[in-house]
């Protein structure tokens, strides 16, 4: 377990935080630019020193300003990847990466070289330059120079923020091979919600150098006061698992807990499990089981809540199936028109089912 507790002032902003991530996984700290994200991970990594806090892994305290402890940066054992891969001009792929293998303490255990460079697809680079290596493909070496230095803790800060679209859906995988297969508490930073769908196993949402909620990503994304609510893509984040393929009807079904999802024909094999965003603009309802219509998911549901949806004419709708909670947004009028209060039975209509977010779970590859 990471906890972090840490208290700093700059002109025009103050950061005051308190939160804990698993010893395993990702925790990603979300938020908008300027929010602090960057300096809790300087703190962590003990390249700046917070005023007040305290920093701990597990039972060693990196960090405890009452006891005036502070270990230096490299006894903290925090290998840091930032945007920019920072790999030596000079050497060879091989050696940016042994020179991480020396940084490694005797006796500290973790994936050898060759599984490394098997885990990040990089055993055709080892003798190129990082001159001549795409972005994807630097920053999948700097994953692992890091790694092989045998961290107790990975610090990543918007490791794919300086990658296009392509570059960025190749790395991601890769991304979380790595969670996988490190065992390792990973602290991500970044402002892009499809990493948070693809990588985290915990949430923390930062606003204004506060942390607004921590949680399990599917949890916070069913909340409705939080900031992730006011943006266009904002849905909830939905565990599933491919049930089966009917290559004759071209779909694929998917179930989850509470129900069943139809998706036009998926790649992964059945059993696969994923998580994806459904976003609250693609549902609707209905008062009555809709016939005659080409919307293929159709799922009875009851309204748990209504709540405003900012400052539009729109509302929340919290609906839900089983165990499952769904958001769906649509307008004030409707909500009047149909007579919809909590309580009530609707037919949940899911307009589109979109993999743009799909990301996979924790053990899950
Ligand atoms: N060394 C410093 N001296 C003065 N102000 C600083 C210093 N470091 C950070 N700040 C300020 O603290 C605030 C938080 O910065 P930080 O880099 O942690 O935010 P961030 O959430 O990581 O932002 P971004 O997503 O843009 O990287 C900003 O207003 C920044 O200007």
């Amino acid at each position: 377990m990471l906890s972090v507790a840490a208290r700093t002032q700059f002109p025009g902003f103050a950061l005051d935080v308190e939160f804990e991530a698993p010893s395993e996984g990702v925790t990603v700290l979300f938020g908008p630019s300027g929010c602090g994200k960057s300096t809790i991970l300087a703190a962590v990594a003990g390249l700046a020193a917070p005023r007040e806090g305290r920093i701990a892994l597990d039972d060693t305290v990196l960090l405890d300003t009452a006891r005036r402890i502070a270990l230096p940066p490299e006894a903290r054992r925090c290998a840091t990847v930032f945007q920019d891969a920072r790999l030596f001009p000079h050497m060879s792929v091989e050696t940016n990466l042994r020179y991480g293998m020396r940084r490694a303490p005797a006796g500290a255990t973790g994936p050898c070289f060759e599984e490394v460079v098997s885990l990040l697809g990089i055993g055709h680079l080892l003798g190129r330059r990082p001159g001549g290596l795409s972005g994807g493909e630097k920053q999948r070496v700097a994953l692992g120079r890091a790694l092989l230095a045998r961290p107790r803790l990975l610090l990543m800060d918007e490791p794919l923020a300086a990658l296009d679209a392509g570059r960025r859906a190749e790395v991601l995988p890769f991304l979380a091979r790595l969670r996988d297969a490190s065992r390792l508490p990973i602290l991500y930073v970044t402002h892009a919600l499809d990493e948070v769908d693809a990588l985290a196993d915990h949430l923390v949402l930062l606003k204004d150098g506060r942390v607004l909620a921590d949680g399990r990503p599917e949890e916070l994304s069913t909340r409705t006061d939080l900031p992730l609510a006011a943006r266009r893509d904002a849905g909830v984040l939905l565990p599933v698992q491919v049930l089966a393929h009917e290559a004759a009807g071209g779909v694929s079904r998917l179930g989850f807990a509470g129900g069943e999802l139809v998706t036009s024909l998926r790649p992964e094999p059945v059993g696969s499990y994923m998580r994806l965003r459904l976003r609250a603009r693609d549902v609707a309802v209905a008062t009555e089981e809709p016939r005659g219509i080409s919307t293929q998911n159709i799922l009875k549901a009851r309204i748990v809540d209504i709540v405003p949806a900012g400052e539009a004419q729109e509302v929340f709708l919290h609906l839900a199936l089983g165990p499952t909670i769904l958001l769906a947004r649509i307008t004030r009028g409707s909500v009047g028109r149909l007579g919809l209060a909590p309580g009530g039975e609707v037919w949940a209509l899911i307009k589109a089912v979109t993999f743009d977010h799909a990301g996979l779970p924790r053990g899950a590859v």
